[in-house]
């Protein structure tokens, strides 16, 4: 067998972890340099490039996952994650599997669900059916793959969640059960994202913090509380990488929204386009917590490479702006000036957003991992505006 290249394996790994130094806060980079320092000296006592159990633990891979033949140069540390998403056909996973493969490779990154993929989605990467409520299955596909992280973004969100609580408890709690034994069985980074939903009225309104009371009155919060907590069991019990960002209300113009209580901020840019009017499901003045899907998705990739020495916590709270359906329509008014607006308030969806923050303590995750947000309001609405039309645009020219 040939002798791996000392040379160059000690410039990967340099190259590797000067990179990831960049992107962390400050008072990570001691904690990274000893990690460096430490792998560094190894190689250069050992005689060789690295220790096979060493990278395994550094980067939580899984040892069954290598190859029997496997040798130094498929276990470096800097090889890409093979990742799978879970209920990949909502809002956010596209994006996010746009934003894995942009870094990853096309071929890293297998989107899921359990509907049918339009076209674009089939041809632009990797698809597979998966139901998240079959174990066998799901399990199948993660070992066949070689998936070292999971992205669980299959659930029920909060207002349909209340139309169909049987449906929602199954997918939301014993989905998520199915996910944590296979990450945990196969030696898996898991993400499963959390929600300002899973905060309740007994939760300070304002500035709410990552720890305190979590009482929520839908079943989507008391499954995301559930998950948030399972999640971090497993860490404990088995040493399962469980990591999860409670997330505002995500704003996006890759996908119509999947019925939540915040639906009316990505629904308004669509009608105002569309026919100028706007029918919000929410009271004028309902102030929630929200976030442009890029700021998201970024927040969600730098949280999965932080590592984990870095992390104080499991879950952490990541927040951009907080507005209300007058501030929103204001925002908008400014490219729409004749958008019409009526209040039509829907009393489910509003009795829910008055149990929710108002606005979300993210101050761990900016300490912690460097989280900083780039959108504001107004680059939010031009941002969705901009995107929106040159979707329009092409879609006329296409027919
Ligand atoms: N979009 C948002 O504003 C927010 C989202 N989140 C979280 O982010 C994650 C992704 O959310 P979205 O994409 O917005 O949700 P979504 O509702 O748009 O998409 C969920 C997907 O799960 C799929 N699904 C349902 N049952 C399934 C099953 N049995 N097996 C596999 N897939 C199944 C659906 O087909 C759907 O494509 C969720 O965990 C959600 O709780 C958290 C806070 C805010
Ligand atoms: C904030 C969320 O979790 C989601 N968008 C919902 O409204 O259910």
């Amino acid at each position: 067998m040939p002798r791996p290249s000392f040379t160059g394996d000690v410039q990967c790994l340099v190259r590797h972890h000067c990179s990831r130094m960049r992107a962390l806060p400050a008072s990570c980079i001691d904690s990274k340099t000893k990690v460096m320092l430490s792998l560094m000296y190894r190689m250069v006592v050992s005689g060789r490039p690295c220790a096979r159990g060493l990278c395994v633990r550094q980067y939580n891979w899984s040892p069954q996952q290598l190859s029997a033949d496997a040798n130094f140069h498929s276990a470096r540390p800097n090889e890409c994650p093979r990742i799978l998403i879970t209920g990949g056909l909502g809002q956010l996973g596209l994006g996010f599997a746009n934003l894995l493969r942009k870094r990853f490779g096309d071929n890293s990154v297998i989107l899921s669900d359990i509907r049918k993929p339009p076209n674009h989605v089939f041809h632009k990467g990797p698809f597979i059916y998966a139901d998240i409520l079959d174990y066998k299955n799901l399990r199948e596909i993660v070992v066949n793959n070689r998936i070292t992280w999971l992205i669980h973004f299959g659930v029920l969100l909060s207002a349909v969640g209340e139309k169909n609580v049987p449906l929602a408890r199954s997918v939301n709690i014993t989905g998520l059960h199915n996910v944590l034994d296979i990450a945990a069985e196969n030696g898996l980074k898991l993400f499963v994202p959390s929600t300002i939903g899973a905060f309740g009225v007994d939760s300070p309104r304002h500035s709410t913090p990552d720890l305190c009371v979590q009482r929520p009155r839908t079943i989507y919060g008391v499954s995301k509380v559930h998950a948030e907590l399972m999640g971090e069991y497993y860490h404990h019990k088995f040493g399962l990488d469980f990591r999860s960002l409670r997330y505002p209300g995500v704003i996006t113009a890759d996908a119509h929204p999947g019925g939540g209580t915040t639906d009316y901020a990505v629904q308004i840019f669509h009608d105002a386009l569309k026919t100028g009017h706007f029918e919000s499901c929410l009271d004028a003045d309902t102030r929630l917590p929200m976030m442009y899907a890029d700021d998201c998705l970024r927040a969600t990739l730098e949280f999965l490479e932080t590592p984990n020495e870095c992390l104080t916590m499991r879950t952490y709270n990541v927040a951009a702006m907080s507005f209300s359906p007058a501030e929103l329509v204001e925002e908008v008014r400014k490219q729409v000036p004749h958008l019409s607006v009526e209040y039509k308030l829907d009393p489910l969806r509003q009795a829910i957003a008055d149990t929710w923050p108002t606005s979300l303590n993210d101050s761990r995750a900016r300490q912690d991992w460097g989280w900083k947000h780039d959108y504001d309001l107004p680059a939010l609405v031009s941002t969705m505006f901009a995107l929106l039309q040159g979707l329009d645009h092409r879609a006329a020219k296409a027919n």
